[in-house]
């Protein structure tokens, strides 16, 4: 497989966000993730954003080394406390590092894709206004969208107002393993609802500003399938798969919730005014496709959504998640054919059991991740889904969560001791197939 069996403006890209890269903290003013990471036992070995790969003061360097392997685009984020103080005051020092970075990858060929929440909420706005808790969320973040879009909309053409609301929702407000680690099943449909509205509302403001931009969302989309043929496992599939899916992209498509989920949730208040699908549904340009793996899924009584995931058969990456790539195929096809929307692949890839050994990590389990997971793509595309790019997680090794700085995914290997950036044997590949070698 080549780059050339590819459409030619198919773009080739890699992805990062801020809170995981940037440190910088000096600059900005505090999000949810700085107060949850410094709480003890909610990451790993107590890590923090506040060094991570110091992208703050090294962007630079990054951006020659994205050069180096040849990528098309590059998938960022933008910290919103770094932008306006507390969320709500623009801070230029921190709209002047954005505007560098952009101008940055423009000299070089590479076009920015700009995410503009990947979860590092001001803090501020969480404790004195109560977040994604709060349906006025949505003015703050039209507020903060519109900044952007006025300061860096002449040369930014490609925006995706949030990434994975499911994760900053579900695992935010229920599961309590992600900022701002609530517990509260009821709170985390609440949040998802604000998060949409709040997408909403940023694609309306940037109508207004962007006027030749695109504009989408990216959620994290799970192949999900059913452990037996018996037919409460598969009644228990589909309707994870709403959960996870439909509930994020439904809405913004049909302007409502994915029908079986909500008569699911016997207990749960969905009181929706009704204009809010009014301004959830503004049309978009693209759905930003996350994909990482599968989830295989049985029937459980006792589980508020009646199901419980089983372990698969199947190889799995340093996250104990599945090698899935028919799952990818599988997803694109259903969406392309359900929401007929072009799409982006906006995250892709593997947390592997990387080395650094004289200099060099030999990751050929990465390289033949990636090789399958642009198979499916090229499969898909030639069974006729308007894909029309593909973003590598990650650029680089980064802070992963609640998983801190022990998983790495990037293309490029990161010294946390020391910052030194070393080409994995996965960069390097991906520098020759980007040269069509
Ligand atoms: O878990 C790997 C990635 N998944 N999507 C969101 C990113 O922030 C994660 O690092």
């Amino acid at each position: 497989m080549k780059r050339t069996d590819f459409p030619k403006e198919f773009k080739f890209g890699t992805a990062t966000a801020s809170y995981q890269i940037e440190g910088g903290i000096e600059d900005r003013s505090p999000s949810i993730w700085d107060e949850f990471s410094h709480t003890p036992g909610k990451t790993k070995n107590g890590d923090n954003g506040d060094v991570a790969c110091d992208h703050y003061h090294r962007y630079e360097e990054d951006i020659e080394i994205m050069k180096d392997i040849g990528v098309d685009a590059y998938r960022f984020s933008i910290s919103w406390p770094r932008v306006m103080t507390d969320g709500i005051k623009p801070n230029e020092k921190g709209i002047d590092f954005y505007q560098k970075l952009v101008d940055k990858l423009l000299e070089n060929n590479i076009t920015p894709f700009i995410t503009l929440y990947h979860w590092d909420l001001p803090l501020y706005l969480y404790k004195e206004k109560n977040g994604w808790l709060n349906p006025d969320i949505a003015n703050y973040f039209q507020d903060y969208a519109s900044l952007m879009f006025n300061k860096l909309g002449d040369r930014v053409k490609h925006w995706i107002t949030l990434n994975e609301p499911w994760c900053s929702a579900f695992l935010g407000y229920f599961v309590g393993e992600h900022a701002p680690g609530h517990k509260d099943f009821q709170e985390s449909f609440y949040v998802a609802h604000n998060l949409l509205r709040s997408h909403g509302k940023a694609v309306i403001a940037f109508r207004d500003i962007v006027k030749d931009g695109k504009i989408g969302i990216t959620n994290v989309v799970t192949k999900v399938e059913s452990l037996s043929n018996d037919e409460k496992d598969i009644q228990a599939a589909k309707l994870v798969d709403q959960y996870i899916n439909g509930w994020y992209h439904d809405p913004i498509v049909y302007g409502k919730y994915p029908e079986e989920a909500v008569n699911s949730l016997k207990n749960i208040k969905l009181d929706i005014p009704e204009n809010d699908f009014d301004i959830i549904s503004q049309t978009i340009d693209f759905f930003g496709v996350n994909y990482y793996s599968r989830q295989v899924i049985s029937y459980d009584e006792n589980h508020p959504l009646k199901f419980k995931h089983a372990e698969g058969p199947l190889p799995k990456t340093e996250m104990g998640w599945e090698i899935y790539p028919k799952g990818l195929y599988d997803k694109l096809v259903e969406f392309n054919n359900k929401y007929k929307l072009p799409l982006y692949i906006t995250e892709n890839g593997m947390a592997g059991p990387d080395k650094l050994e004289n200099e060099q990590i030999h990751d050929d389990y990465r390289i033949n991740y990636i090789k399958d997971h642009f198979k499916s793509t090229l499969d898909a595309i030639k069974d006729g889904v308007d894909l029309r790019g593909y973003f590598i997680w990650s650029l680089m090794d980064n802070f992963e969560w609640a998983h801190g700085y022990s998983k790495r995914f990037g293309l490029v290997y990161v010294d946390y001791n020391t910052q030194k950036r070393y080409l994995k044997d996965s960069a390097l590949w991906y520098k020759n197939f980007l040269l069509n070698k």
